[in-house]
């Protein structure tokens, strides 16, 4: 394996003792320009020297641009020449291999993917035949692997996440089932997917890096080129590790925080950082078994080294970039780091062109794939309509119900307004009272509403509404119409009293003669004339004055006449003044 060492800047002001690059070796013309390939470290105790014969140091200086050519270039190239590649950026957390892989915030910062892609699509349109770029992007946090170009991601909590099933086939390979691989027609489109996956990524701020990956993110370019009857398909995995970490050293910032919500996010960070470390000792424990050419390479004690097994010991051109942190404080990872640097060095590598016949093979593997994948979609897409009309069912059902319910309390209130208006018509009150109007009104109202009900069904929320606001309507006018009755009920008893008032008048002046019935007829017309209230007190008047009549006239001789008339009705309310 070709083995780079990449050396962050430091923020410190104190020059660096640490570090003695030598130059080495010339390269030949087409080769990027030559690098040093040993580095000498001035530890307190010893002088170690790290050598990397098939690779490099890359020293603070040095810049994205020469990184990427010194690298990643080759592979880019070899991608579209049925080549597969890996890149592995490995190294303590926050010392710089997601500003390698993906870059930083300016367009000259750019890391090793985005330069990869434009170079992949430079290559293949200068190549004969079809050609076709797919893209891929996944991590694996935490022994599950998930799609980092799922567009739900991270609008979704992490339980909600959909992980990724992984299949073994008899050749121990790894099959990811439902991973979304996207066929690119343009570098734009293949960067908005890095993009995307980037967005998607899982991150923690740590002491040591404000925005530290807390998974293992590979990013996957293919390609196929179709010419006559051949099919080349080449592979490019970038594969970002996450962090190295001391615990301790890179505890969670939060967790200096007692707060509930910051004590889970410390928990979490703390099983994260266990996870990472568990993976990244069996990524060790793979190298130095196929550094010492073992029998027996323990792929299956990872998701990540099951995942890229072929990357690591099958068919495939693999890199591996140390990236180190200059601070003296790091030291012991730097030497750790340097270690494994060397093992990975020592691993023999074999990659070969993958041709194959069109049809046949591998060709029909990945088509067969591709078809999977689309089937996948498709049902995801199935799974979702269904729900979404589910859903629909039940707002309907819940829709009817709140119809019947409306429907019946507008029937319970109609009775009701019809049961307490109708004793109102047994108060000797005229029947063009307002409360008999409303009866009529009513009904009528009832009977519009029942047939919009009926004949609308699709309109229900506004027939509900108008339902309601008819209620509502309804229901004032039964206050009013209650009103009315106690209203006329009150006149009824005074009417009542008024008659045994009269009664009582008139057997006592019973005999009284022409003058007493006058003035009865008097007082009653003149109350009838003035309005009810006005009239019955004119009639309590004029049974005194009938009264006073009767002393006066108590010898005179009675012709035995009664007034056995009722009274008449008070008039309706409008008509009264
Ligand atoms: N060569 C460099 N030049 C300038 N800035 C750098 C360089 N390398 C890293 N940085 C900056 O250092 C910080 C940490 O880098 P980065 O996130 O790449 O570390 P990391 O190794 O991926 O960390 P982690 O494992 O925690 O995800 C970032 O702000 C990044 O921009």
């Amino acid at each position: 394996m070709k083995v780079y060492v990449r050396f962050k800047p430091s923020d410190s002001t104190i020059p660096h003792k640490l570090l003695h690059p030598s130059a080495t070796n010339a390269t030949s013309s087409n080769s990027p320009p030559p690098i040093p390939q040993s580095l000498n470290l001035s530890l307190p105790t010893s002088s170690p020297t790290f050598t990397f014969p098939t690779g490099g140091i890359l020293d603070p200086s040095t810049t994205q641009d020469m990184v990427y050519r010194q690298t990643a270039e080759e592979c880019a190239k070899l991608c579209t020449e049925g080549v597969a590649s890996c890149i592995f950026a490995y190294g303590q957390t926050g010392s710089g291999k997601t500003y390698t892989v993906t870059g930083g915030s300016q367009y000259d910062e750019r890391g090793l993917i985005p330069r990869a892609i434009t170079d992949v699509f430079k290559h293949l349109s200068q190549k004969e035949g079809e050609c076709k770029v797919f893209i891929s992007f996944i991590e694996v946090y935490q022994e599950a692997c998930y799609d980092l170009l799922d567009q739900d991601k991270r609008l979704k909590k992490l339980e909600e996440w959909d992980k990724i099933q992984t299949k073994e086939d008899s050749n121990g390979e790894l099959s990811l089932e439902g991973v979304r691989v996207y066929e690119c027609e343009s570098e734009e489109s293949a960067l908005s997917l890095l993009f995307l996956g980037n967005m998607n990524r899982i991150t923690s701020s740590t002491k040591m890096n404000m925005a530290s990956s807390r998974s293992h993110a590979i990013f996957t370019v293919s390609t196929t080129r179709t010419f006559g009857k051949k099919v080349e398909t080449g592979k490019m995995h970038v594969v970002d590790l996450a962090g190295s970490e001391r615990s301790g050293k890179t505890n969670d910032i939060v967790s200096e925080f007692k707060l509930k919500d910051h004590f889970i996010k410390s928990e979490r960070r703390k099983s994260e950082s266990v996870d990472i470390n568990l993976s990244l000792h069996y990524l060790q424990r793979v190298i130095y078994s196929l550094q010492l050419s073992s029998p027996h390479i323990p792929y299956r004690n990872s998701l990540m080294t099951q995942i890229l097994k072929s990357s690591l010991g099958g068919n495939s051109n693999t890199i591996f970039i140390g990236c180190l942190s200059m601070e003296s404080e790091n030291v012991q990872e730097s030497l750790s780091t340097l270690k494994f640097l060397i093992r990975c060095g020592a691993v023999q590598v074999k990659y070969s062109r993958n041709v194959s016949t069109k049809h046949t093979g591998a060709t029909l593997n990945l088509e067969i794939e591709g078809l999977k994948k689309k089937l996948a979609e498709k049902d995801g897409l199935l799974a979702m309509e269904k729900k979404k009309v589910e859903k629909l069912k039940v707002a309907n059902k819940d829709l009817k119900n709140q119809f019947d319910a409306a429907e019946q309390g507008f029937e319970d209130k109609l009775s009701q307004i019809i049961g307490d208006v109708a004793p109102a018509t047994d108060l000797t009150i005229p029947p063009q009272t307002l409360s008999l109007q409303l009866v009529a009104y009513l009904k009528r109202s009832s009977a519009t509403l029942l047939e919009t009900l009926l004949t609308s069904p699709s309109s229900t929320p506004i027939v509900l509404e108008e339902c309601r606001r008819l209620l509502e309507s309804m229901a004032t006018e039964v206050k009013k119409s209650e009103t009315e009755k106690e209203a006329w009920k009150t006149r009824a008893g005074k009417i009542n009293i008024g008659y045994a008032g009269s009664e009582v008048g008139q057997l006592e002046v019973q005999g009284g003669g022409e003058g007493l019935e006058q003035g009865l007829d008097h007082g009653l017309d003149h109350g009838l004339d003035h309005g009810l209230d006005h009239g019955l007190d004119h009639g309590l008047n004029s049974l005194n004055n009938l009264n006073s009549l009767n002393s006066l006239n108590n010898n005179s001789n009675n012709n035995g006449t009664t007034r056995s008339t009722p009274l008449p009705p008070p008039p309706p309310k409008s008509a009264q003044p």
